[in-house]
């Protein structure tokens, strides 16, 4: 353990360097050929000689079961050690709660504690609080409960005895009322009082680590005030004796029930002020007092003796959950904690690749039902985890959503009755678990089919089909339009669509570009831009850059732009096209809309990853400056040269800068 938190490199990157033992946590029977360094580094298992995923050994720990996250596994143990809050931000299923729930198996669980509350002879509404050493909770109510059984069972006995006396004497001196009236008496107040005696003031088992195996793990997330801070039931017989005494009433708190061990609260923002607040509060005490959270309960007049609420908090979410976060409470975590981004993809590497096939065998034990996976089905996922990490050379770290497809792939298997996972059933799962987004993207394309929407031949003048990325994983076809008209004051840019602010933005760029080459005096005209159907979504982003500059220079310039073609990238003020985000999604909408042809910024080239089917489909045209842009995009020789050449003597030193460097546009990209 101290390696690993001692050592900046984890401990299996530690063995991979040293040679073949990286296969160590993969079962002594898989080691690979890795004599032979190409064909490991060619082989999509990297390298390992497996027929099925059960050959694979699953590590322990939780810890060890996480792929990637290096820094965050490192930042994990340490925090474990020091006990100290973590913060994660990052992308959902990439592993935050794996890891929180990971730290609560590093945590001691000896020193984990039973709570008790306690009927407050002095004060009915103040119930006292004990804590003992986990599993003895369970012994003091035991022998609590063995007590009032005694002393039941003898007052019982006393009680019975009393009435045949009673009884006994009334029918000796016969029929007088008085005494009948007596022995009734006696006779309520015995059952009134004798079978419920002491039962009532057993004290209440709050917190129950008996059977931890581990420190616990309580995750938060969502939860209401009484769910995270504790509460105290209502009573609705709040007297004359039929009412439940206020400790047994007292509910505990996941702030509670995490003492001494983990307290995951994802999407930490999405909690209420105050009860962030009291969330610091507890931290800071390390103790927190349970009351009512209604105020028109009647368990809001309780208040219990501080509980021990001594756990190690991990705050996640997205950047806006740290945002939008009470600040004490983020300053409370980074002061005494640490804060880490997870990591959306990782490296293609062999060793990379061997954890994604364990990463598989993970899962399919994990749900318990699902045959393993053959070589091929493996090699399959894999390339769908380089495809949708949309980089070249990575993987994605989304591994929640790829577990998906593992299950999908292997229900169909299973449906099938088949002993073994095969490549045809990840292709069929990949086909049938579409995302929403992808789901309407599909949707959408086809609909502007029937409406024959999709112009995909032919030339138009200020018409370009643009392209954009829906949710994460689908991509459309997003036609702009421009239009210039004479202005009646000075000359506006006017764009619709829903356009977002980024890509306002974009267009106000774009229109300097415009300003500077056009020999029109634009400044006396209007400019409207249209994002024609852009749906509810609206458009963000600048990746439409190019797009725009292509249809108002058209417009502008009459010359008309082939339909054939699609595009997208984003364009500095200068006129270089700069990388964009989901190149792939991006050309396989524009394959599927039947398009032959697509600009994408040279920078993004090596993130094309679109499906086999495609790639015969559609031409990629890579490029690094706008006029390569308009160079392809413009139909009508004579004027498109003269406005091409316009255009590279006007933003020329940018041009040569990027053909200097072999067209990699802006190192960041959008
Ligand atoms: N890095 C990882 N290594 C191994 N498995 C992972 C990893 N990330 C996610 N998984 C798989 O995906 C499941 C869901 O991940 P997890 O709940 O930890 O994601 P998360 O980041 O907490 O997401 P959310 O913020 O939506 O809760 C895990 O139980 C595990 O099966």
């Amino acid at each position: 353990m101290s390696k690993d938190t001692d050592n900046e490199a984890p401990p299996e990157e530690q063995t991979s360097e040293q040679g073949g033992s990286a296969f160590e946590d993969l079962g002594s029977d898989v080691e690979p050929d890795i004599s032979d360094d190409e064909a490991v580094e060619a082989d999509l298992l990297g390298g390992l000689d497996i027929e099925t995923t059960e050959e694979i050994d699953i590590p322990d720990r939780l810890v060890d079961q996480v792929i990637g996250q290096d820094h965050a596994r490192d930042v994990v143990q340490k925090a474990a050690k020091q006990r100290r809050h973590v913060m994660m931000i990052g992308t959902p299923g990439t592993g935050k709660s794996m890891l929180a729930k990971a730290m609560s198996e590093l945590l001691p669980k000896e020193d984990l504690q039973d709570v008790l509350v306690y009927h407050n002879p002095d004060d009915g509404n103040e119930p006292k609080v004990r804590t003992v050493p986990a599993g003895k909770g369970e012994q003091i109510i035991e022998a609590h409960k063995e007590e009032a059984r005694k002393r039941n069972q003898m007052r019982s006995f006393l009680m019975w005895v009393i009435i045949a006396i009673v009884v006994g004497y009334a029918l000796l001196i016969a029929t007088r009322p008085l005494l009948g009236i007596l022995a009734a008496g006696v006779i309520y107040l015995a059952f009134r009082y004798g079978s419920r005696g002491n039962d009532a003031m057993i004290p209440n088992l709050l917190v129950n680590h008996a059977d931890q195996t581990t420190a616990p793990f309580e995750d938060a997330t969502g939860a209401h005030a009484g769910a995270l801070l504790g509460d105290v039931r209502h009573d609705p017989f709040q007297s004359g004796g039929m009412e439940t005494p206020s400790h047994d009433r007292v509910e505990p708190g996941a702030i509670h029930k995490a003492s001494k061990g983990v307290l995951f609260v994802d999407e930490i923002n999405t909690l209420d002020i105050r009860s962030q607040q009291k969330l610091m509060t507890a931290i800071q005490e390390g103790e927190f007092s349970i009351t009512g959270q209604s105020e028109r309960s009647s368990g809001a007049m309780v208040q219990t003796e501080p509980v021990p609420c001594d756990f190690i908090m991990i705050a996640a979410g997205n950047m806006d959950a740290m945002e939008n976060m009470h600040p004490a409470l983020r300053s409370r975590i980074k002061g005494y904690g640490y804060e880490v981004y997870m990591d959306d993809t990782i490296d293609d590497t062999p060793e990379m690749r061997r954890k994604y096939t364990r990463f598989i065998a993970q899962e399919v034990e994990k749900d318990g039902r699902l045959p393993h996976f053959d070589e091929d089905a493996v090699e399959e996922v894999i390339l769908e985890a380089q495809r949708r990490s949309g980089r070249k050379d990575h993987l994605t770290l989304k591994l929640r959503d790829l577990g998906g497809l593992v299950r999908v792939a292997g229900d169909i298997a299973r449906a099938a009755n088949k002993d073994q996972t095969e490549r045809e059933d990840v292709l069929q799962a990949k086909r049938r678990s579409r995302s929403i987004e992808q789901q309407v993207a599909d949707d959408y394309i086809e609909r502007r089919k029937d409406y024959e929407l999709t112009v995909n031949q032919g030339e138009v003048v200020g018409r370009v089909n643009g392209l954009a990325v829906m949710g994460e994983d689908s991509g459309i076809v997003l036609p702009v339009m421009a239009e210039v008209t004479p202005s009646q004051g000075p000359g506006e840019v006017i764009a619709t669509g829903q356009l977002k602010e980024m890509a306002m933005e974009a267009v106000q760029n774009v229109s300097a570009i415009i300003k500077k080459f056009s020999d029109e005096d634009i400044t006396e005209r209007d400019v409207h831009i249209q994002f024609v159907q852009a749906g509810q979504q609206g458009v963000d982003g600048d990746s439409a850059s190019i797009t725009v500059a292509t249809a108002v220079i058209s417009a502008l310039e009459d010359i008309p732009v082939a339909q054939d073609l699609a595009m997208t990238g984003s364009l500095s003020v200068r006129g270089d096209v700069l990388p964009v985000g989901g190149v792939t999604h991006k050309i396989e909408a524009a394959a599927k809309a039947g398009l032959d042809r697509v600009i994408i910024p040279a920078a993004n080239e090596d993130d094309v990853m679109i499906e086999e089917e495609y790639e015969e489909q559609i031409e990629i045209i890579p490029v690094s400056h706008i006029s390569e842009v308009l160079e392809v995009a413009l139909e009508g020789e004579a004027e498109k040269d003269s406005l091409v050449d316009r255009l590279k003597n006007i933003t020329g030193s940018a041009l040569e800068r990027q053909v200097g460097r072999s067209g990699t546009g802006s190192p960041s990209p959008q």
